[in-house]
């Protein structure tokens, strides 16, 4: 099939007796994306997945897949296929037959649809494990099949869930990889559920935060990490720091704005107003030790904790009025100058590294 785009208009999930689970979500994901659904959980990622594979109902709003409207139809009849994160294999069919058996379900006779499964497990890399039982098969290698057995539908999207939750790092990485390579190779839509912002970063063309069953932004993992629109998606993506105050002054090109404890800082102009309540982020590793202050970017902060990740040192800070504060330093820095927890440490920013946040689609 021909690769598609995947359009969800003003989609909303209720279940029974619930809030919303999924809330006038809109979302266009052109053909050949590969697609990362992230949030915590219950944000309403699995719900989102599983309409459009057709396995849940929709409240309001329809699905398109290219020109087709698929909103009411069965799971088989849409071009999409799903791979389950229980993987869902027959634990007595071998791996041949585990592949091929949507193609039995058509009525493919059986050395048309073995011949197909061979292909299929080819591009997996598991040929050699064709004859195999599920129990035989170590989590890796089950999930190839599982993947397998979805794509031999030849769908326009493949829809997965969690796919690597269940793996250890070595092996996440490794088929992280794969599922890349596929995606490129195949040049249809993957649509990935994870609550894993750097499995998101690592894979993803588009990555569409969601919270509270909205989306909070959706964009190349650069733009979400660089750009967070909210204080949810700053934090959610992890490595910025948030403050939160209210506004000062305003001028044309820059603002003030002021921490419940009196903290005062200077923030570009983005509209707002005396008065207003405003959020701003600050990349972790943008903000700097000692320097000469600048004005409206800096405070001081005391050392809680200091944990070493390898290349780089975060040291974690506590300020009046900020709830988190947190740097980033390069190892080598950080050696050459170690910090201790409880020392007072001057910070500063550049004025162009503060970053204006809108409110929460959820707020
Ligand atoms: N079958 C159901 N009946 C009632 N409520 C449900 C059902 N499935 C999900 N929900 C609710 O809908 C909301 C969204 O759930 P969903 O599974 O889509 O979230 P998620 O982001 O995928 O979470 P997780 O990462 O934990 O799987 C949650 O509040 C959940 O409790």
């Amino acid at each position: 099939m021909e690769p598609a785009q995947i359009e969800l208009i003003g989609v909303t999930k209720r279940y029974a007796g619930g809030a919303a689970a999924v809330d006038d979500v809109s979302l266009k994901i052109p053909a050949g994306t590969y697609c990362c659904l992230l949030g915590p959980s219950g944000c309403g990622k699995s719900t989102t997945l599983r309409m459009i594979a057709g396995h849940e109902t929709i409240t309001e709003g329809d699905i398109r897949l290219g020109t087709t409207v698929v909103t009411d139809l069965p799971p088989a009849a849409r071009g999409t296929a799903m791979m389950f994160q229980s993987y869902a294999l027959f634990p007595h069919l071998d791996t041949t037959d585990n592949v091929a058996f949507s193609l039995k379900m058509k009525g493919m006779d059986k050395a048309a649809r073995r011949a197909r499964a061979m292909e299929m497990l080819k591009l997996v890399h598991m040929e050699h494990l064709a004859e195999r039982r599920p129990a035989q098969l170590s989590g890796g290698q089950q999930q190839r099949v599982a993947l397998a057995r979805a794509l031999i539908t030849d769908p326009q999207v493949l829809l997965l869930d969690e796919p690597l939750s269940a793996l250890d790092p070595f092996l996440k990485i490794k088929v992280r990889q794969e599922l890349k390579r596929l995606q490129l190779q195949l040049g249809i839509s993957f649509i990935h559920v994870t609550h894993s912002q750097e499995e998101a970063m690592a894979l993803a063309d588009l990555v569409v935060v969601m919270n509270g069953g909205r989306i909070e932004q959706a964009a190349t993992p650069r733009e979400v990490f660089n750009r967070p629109e909210t204080a949810f998606v700053a934090r959610f993506m992890g490595d910025h720091n948030v403050l939160k105050g209210r506004v000062t002054q305003a001028g044309d090109d820059a603002i003030r704005f002021e921490l419940p404890d009196g903290l005062s800082f200077t923030a570009p102009a983005s509209g707002a107003e005396v008065g207003q309540p405003i959020e701003i982020a600050v990349r972790n590793d943008r903000v700097r030790i000692g320097r000469e202050p600048v004005t409206g970017c800096s405070l001081t902060g005391l050392v809680q904790n200091i944990e070493y990740h390898g290349q780089k040192v975060q040291v974690a800070l506590s300020a009046p009025g900020v709830d988190e504060f947190a740097l980033q330093l390069p190892e080598t820095d950080f050696f050459s100058a170690p910090l201790h927890v409880g020392d007072a440490v001057p910070l500063t920013w550049a004025p162009e590294d503060v970053h204006v946040l809108k409110p929460s689609a959820t707020a």
